[in-house]
């Protein structure tokens, strides 16, 4: 499988405090790869890294280019996207309102079209989203008549309405019971089954354990193990470190 995005030694200091010690990770075009470890590990600091939303050190480059000195908005527009933890959906607009907040970036002759016709066109990046994720039936309804896992759904709908080649999703399943977080899992299938490339830090670990091709686990922001999700369920070091025994299958 060829790599659609690689890191190289990222790195990342607060003060004193490495919070990211050299992360080497790969992604590959179409494949669903999780993230994991204990609270404080650093999963948010990675993706804040690689989005560019923290300083950092060491090595970003996706499908070829090299992004390390890249503005957020910069590697947003190059396909790398992220959602937020905990983020809200705009409780006024409708879901297609939503989406197009997250995704609108018209041509000049689009935008003139819309100044006389009063409507957008969505964008073929939205379009697809919204088919892949099963949002048609809700696109006229107001976030507060959606349940929490629509709610969720639509949230990562509207990172890839911006036109995301590499999503990573920040705890896209907090506040998700246990079916509702296999139904967002079988969404992010859909997904990945459509040729986007998925980072998932979550601490749901049947979800991660359950949807991921590859995992990776991180401690104390270093990596401590990668693997299918049967090896990380059985690798010793990821049990003493995170998971405390091994999680069935
Ligand atoms: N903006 C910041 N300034 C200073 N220290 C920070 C900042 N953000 C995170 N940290 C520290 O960096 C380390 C990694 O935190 P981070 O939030 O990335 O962990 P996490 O694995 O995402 O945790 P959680 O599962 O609780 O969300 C922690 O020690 C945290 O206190």
């Amino acid at each position: 499988m060829n790599d659609v995005l690689t890191t190289t030694d990222l790195t990342v200091r607060y003060g004193g405090n490495l919070a990211l010690d050299g992360v080497s990770l790969r992604i590959g075009a179409g494949e669903l790869v999780g993230l994991i470890g204990p609270n404080g590990a650093g999963k948010t600091t990675f993706i804040d890294a690689l989005t560019g939303f923290t300083r950092s050190t060491g090595r970003v480059v996706l499908d070829g280019t090299d992004l390390t000195r890249a503005k957020p908005h910069q590697r947003a527009r190059r396909g790398l996207g992220r959602t937020w933890q905990g983020a809200e959906l705009y409780d006024d607009l409708t879901v297609r309102d939503n989406l197009d907040v997250g995704a609108h970036r018209p041509t000049w002759s689009q935008s003139f079209r819309e100044l006389l016709t009063g409507r957008s066109a969505p964008s073929p990046a939205a379009t697809a989203a919204v088919t892949l994720l099963g949002l048609d039936d809700v696109l006229d309804t107001f976030p507060e008549d959606l349940s929490q896992g629509q709610r969720k759904t639509v949230d990562v709908a509207r990172a890839l309405a911006a036109g995301s080649q590499v999503l990573c999703l920040d705890e896209p399943a907090a506040g998700l019971d246990s079916d509702e977080s296999l139904e967002l899992g079988n969404r992010l299938r859909s997904l990945v089954d459509g040729g986007t490339s998925l980072l998932l830090v979550d601490h749901d670990m049947g979800l991660v354990l359950g949807v991921c091709d590859r995992v990776y686990v991180l401690d104390l922001g270093r990596l401590i193990a990668e693997g299918t999700p049967d090896e990380i369920r059985r690798s010793p070091a990821v049990i003493e470190a995170y998971l405390g025994e091994e999680v069935p299958a």
